[in-house]
């Protein structure tokens, strides 16, 4: 999928009014043993209680680094130390139409606090928690695509 393309989400349901695109930063944070963190949407949010990568909207200003330091401080208490840009893609959702901008974390500092009352789970391929978010589904495959993991990279 190129930038230009839209991934429409839920089509059979109303759209909110506004259809800006809201640019979003979200983190892979990878551990030594590859396994990387996926965290629960919390209760109030739409799609709560799905699984996702930790993240959130850019405010007016920010940089996508910058977004995702203050958004990871935040909701799960870390300070990250690198950030590289790896994918970015484009989701029309029923309550919003975003811009995915996934980074690669290896380095943080401070120790996991979910600080929104989240849940959080280490995961390798294939993912064991479920329901994973539409956003968050390409992710997998890109993951699966660079470690040559072949069969179902989650379950619905
Ligand atoms: N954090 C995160 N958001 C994702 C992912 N995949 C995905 O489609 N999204 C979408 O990106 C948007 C992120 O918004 P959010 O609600 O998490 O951001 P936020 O923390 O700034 O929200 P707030 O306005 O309640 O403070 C949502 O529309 C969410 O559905 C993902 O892997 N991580």
């Amino acid at each position: 999928m190129t930038d230009a393309e839209v991934r429409v989400v839920d089509a059979d349901q109303p759209r909110s009014i506004d259809r800006s695109l809201v640019q979003v930063a979200v983190g892979v944070l990878m551990r030594g043993d590859d396994a990387f963190l996926l965290t629960s949407r919390p209760e109030g949010k739409a799609y709560a209680g799905f699984w996702e990568f930790p993240g959130g909207k850019l405010e007016a200003g920010e940089t996508v680094e910058q977004a995702l330091r203050r958004e990871l401080q935040e909701e799960i208490g870390i300070t990250i130390h690198d950030c590289t840009l790896w994918k970015t893609e484009r989701i029309d959702y029923p309550h919003a139409l975003v811009q995915l901008n996934f980074c690669k974390v290896t380095q943080w500092s401070g120790e996991l606090q979910m600080l929104e009352s989240q849940s959080f789970a280490w995961q390798q391929l294939p993912v064991a928690v479920k329901p994973v978010l539409p956003g968050t589904v390409p992710v997998l495959q890109w993951f699966a695509q660079e470690r040559a993991f072949v069969g179902e990279t989650h379950s619905v």
